[in-house]
């Protein structure tokens, strides 16, 4: 997998686009038949995109993590993004319809991808951290998770954001994570924005209507922002010094997934519009 290092806000002023986005954008995780992943030194997580087309895919990298199996010393949290498909996890099978997660621990030693119907195959994305204690596989649908309804037509950033993996969902070590549906014609997702210098996290943007729909990512310290233009089905590393937010040219979904120092999602520092530059 692509092994990809931390870097320093002060560094970061000074990159160029191509720079910028060879760092932080995850462009391309989705390919029919492929397991690809990208191993951030940011508090060692692991994102991936599996698209099984003629039978199953492996969740494993002996060679960059250096153990006997992917969730040795690991946990990851799943969600299908694209049509049924099933995960097995060690001889267990959980089928997944879409926007469906799963969240696997620490031991367990085969985790397999498959799609009901490889001619409209599922799309697993997947967020991976380090772990030191078993919890339970367990699987949650969309419509269990706990649903929070956030902002307002007039700022056009009226979402509804489910958290499936946290403190009072499936349990987990340190990984967090969950979706955020735009209402119609709302384009404004963590606006205003905020930091968490506890945690980095990982934003997966999919289900962009248009081919050319795009969304304008912006990341940096507050008083230095950057945009990334980002793409259907990308993935934005945000380092914990950094901001996330972003605005789409069309409606559009996102997942995002955390890791690091604790486990509250509300450990936010929120960013006044006078910070942003
Ligand atoms: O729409 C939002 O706002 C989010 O989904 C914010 C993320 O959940 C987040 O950044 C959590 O720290
Ligand atoms: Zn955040």
């Amino acid at each position: 997998m692509e092994v990809r290092h931390t870097t320093n806000p002060n560094d970061v002023k000074q990159y160029t686009t191509e720079r910028l986005r060879s760092e932080f954008l995850i462009d391309s995780l989705f390919a029919a038949g492929e397991i690809n992943m990208v191993y951030s030194h940011y508090d060692r997580v692991v994102t991936g995109g599996a698209i099984p087309i003629n039978g199953s895919l492996t969740l494993e990298d002996k060679e960059t993590l250096k153990t006997e199996y992917f969730l040795e010393r690991r946990e990851v949290g799943i969600i299908n993004i694209g049509a049924e498909g099933k995960v097995v996890v060690d001889g267990q099978e959980y089928s997944l319809n879409k926007r469906d997660c799963l969240y696997v621990g620490l031991g367990n030693q085969e985790v397999t991808f498959e799609s009901s119907n490889s001619s409209d195959p599922a799309k697993f994305y997947f967020v991976s951290s380090l772990a030191h204690k078993q919890y339970p596989t367990k699987k949650i649908p969309i419509e269990e998770a706990e649903p929070n309804r956030l902002g307002s037509d007039s700022e056009s950033n009226k979402r509804t954001i489910y958290k499936y993996i946290h403190q009072d969902g499936i349990q987990s070590c340190q990984l967090m994570m969950g979706m955020t549906l735009l209402e119609p014609n709302n384009m404004w997702n963590t606006m205003p924005a905020h930091l968490h210098d506890r945690r980095m996290e990982v934003y997966l943007y999919f289900d962009l209507d248009q081919e050319d729909s795009r969304v304008f990512h912006f990341m940096g310290e507050p008083n230095e922002t950057r945009h990334l233009v980002v793409k259907n089905e990308q993935a934005v590393l945000s380092p914990p010094w950094s901001i996330h937010s972003g605005v789409g040219t069309n409606n559009y979904t996102f997942i995002w997934a955390m890791a690091g120092e604790n486990y509250t999602f509300t450990d936010m520092d929120s960013v006044k519009m006078e910070e942003l530059k």
